[in-house]
């Protein structure tokens, strides 16, 4: 099979997304969310691999900045829109892609790239670990009651058209970016993402709802969702959807799960992508009548381990020399010894013995502090070779805040 690997030429945009999207199943995606991707998606970032004039390969990366322990932005490639033609699978057209791009990257000079994948088990041959946890919580909301902070009921509430106060809703959701790992900072465009609501996706429910949270005319909060109507001969049954909530303070975000909570003709309350940590955890009167269920959500692959390792803080002080294996990106494997703590950090290749070894995958899995270094211990993929080494690495590395990715790109 002769085929040629090259970036992404504006008039091949649309053979280039339709084998995106047979390779997705084939149903085309509503036209407001084909014009948001035709606009967001960086051409020159893009590869397509062809076989003759058939597109048989897609994938594009996005420039962006991550937040990682200790609150630094990281340019981090978003890689994306990963495809091969179900005619050509299994014959290493997605390794030549990624060969490509992890090089790419690299001459970018981003330390980091990161990903959410359509399946797990894709990317760790990459180098990717799977940094950050996604949680699902379905509640029963006749039943589980919440106990609200002080302050909860001065907090005023109102209905918003969502694109009137989209503006507003950013600014408070870059302040959050930098107090949690793995969330990103969104750059222009991106904002029309929250926003995005095609009918064909709402799968009986309304349009996209907003509820602001004000205090002194101040926003301090708001939450998206839609409400899906259902009823019962017994009566009604609806359920609140909610697509993203982000509050500045306690009562702010307790108002508005309280209100969630108490919508009339609604009897659960389901969101999708949370936190594991989620404070609303805490405000619940009783957790078992919270159906959760988590799941793997950002990748990270660190690209340049030295630079990477240097951009995020630790939690206490460190100095260990990890033993790297990294089969693709060679560049990255030996020894590296890695000072620092809560203030900064420094990482060079170093001659010293080693006290940890384990791959590059393992590395992503532990860099935003989600995944700790000892549990991957316990499953055979870190090795200790200084005794005291994992402890100390494993508590340094770890983060406070589970880091957490608010939305898929
Ligand atoms: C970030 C994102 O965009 S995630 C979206 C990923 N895309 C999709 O899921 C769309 C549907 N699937 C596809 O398009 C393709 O099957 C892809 C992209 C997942 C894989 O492309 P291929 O060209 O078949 O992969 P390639 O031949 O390079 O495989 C490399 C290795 O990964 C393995 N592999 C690839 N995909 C999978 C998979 N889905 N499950 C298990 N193993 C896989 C291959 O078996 C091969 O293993 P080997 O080296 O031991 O032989």
């Amino acid at each position: 099979m002769t085929t040629d690997l090259r970036v992404l030429a504006e008039s091949e945009w649309a053979s280039w997304y339709g084998a995106l999207d047979l390779a997705f199943g084939g149903v085309p995606e509503a036209p407001q969310e084909q014009e948001l991707w035709h606009d967001l998606v960086e051409r020159d970032r893009s590869l397509g691999v062809w076989d003759g004039d058939a597109c048989i390969g897609t994938t594009s990366a996005f420039s962006f900045r991550l937040s990682v322990p200790g609150g630094a932005l990281v340019d981090a490639a978003g890689v994306t829109m990963v495809s091969v033609a179900a005619t050509h699978r299994r014959r290493g057209v997605l390794t030549s892609m990624m060969r490509r791009q992890l090089d790419d990257v690299r001459a970018k000079g981003e330390p980091l790239a990161v990903l959410t994948a359509s399946e797990p088990v894709i990317y760790g041959r990459f180098g990717y670990g799977a940094a950050t946890s996604q949680m699902q919580v379905t509640i029963d909301s006749t039943r589980v009651r919440l106990s609200v902070p002080a302050g909860t009921d001065d907090v005023r509430l109102r209905y918003a058209v969502p694109a009137d106060v989209h503006a507003a809703c950013e600014e408070l959701y870059a302040r959050r970016v930098v107090e949690r790992p793995g969330m990103l900072a969104r750059r222009p465009g991106w904002e029309r993402h929250g926003l995005l609501d095609p009918e064909s996706d709402r799968a009986g429910a309304s349009p996209l709802l907003c509820v602001v949270a004000e205090r002194a005319g101040e926003l301090v909060g708001y939450v998206r969702f839609a409400v899906k109507p259902d009823w019962e001969w017994q009566g009604p049954k609806g359920t609140v959807r909610v697509r993203d909530i982000e509050a500045l303070d306690p009562a702010a975000y307790a108002a508005l799960w309280r209100f969630l909570f108490d919508i009339d003709l609604t009897s659960s309350v389901v969101a999708r992508s949370r936190p594991v940590d989620d404070a609303l955890l805490q405000l619940v009167s009783d957790v078992r009548r919270c159906d959760i269920s988590v799941r793997d959500s950002l990748h990270v692959r660190l690209v340049e381990v030295g630079a990477a390792l240097e951009a995020r803080t630790y939690q206490a002080p460190l100095d260990v020399v990890f033993e790297v294996e990294d089969a693709f990106c060679p560049w990255n494997a030996g020894r590296w010894r890695l000072t620092g703590d809560a203030k900064g950090a420094s990482c060079a290749r170093t001659r010293d013995a080693a006290d940890l070894a384990l791959s590059v995958r393992e590395l992503g899995a532990a860099y935003l502090g989600g995944v700790s270094l000892t549990s991957l211990a316990g499953a055979g993929r870190v090795r200790e070779l200084r005794q005291g080494a994992l402890a100390e690495a494993s508590v340094a590395f770890g983060s406070d805040v589970a880091p957490w990715l608010p939305h898929g790109f």
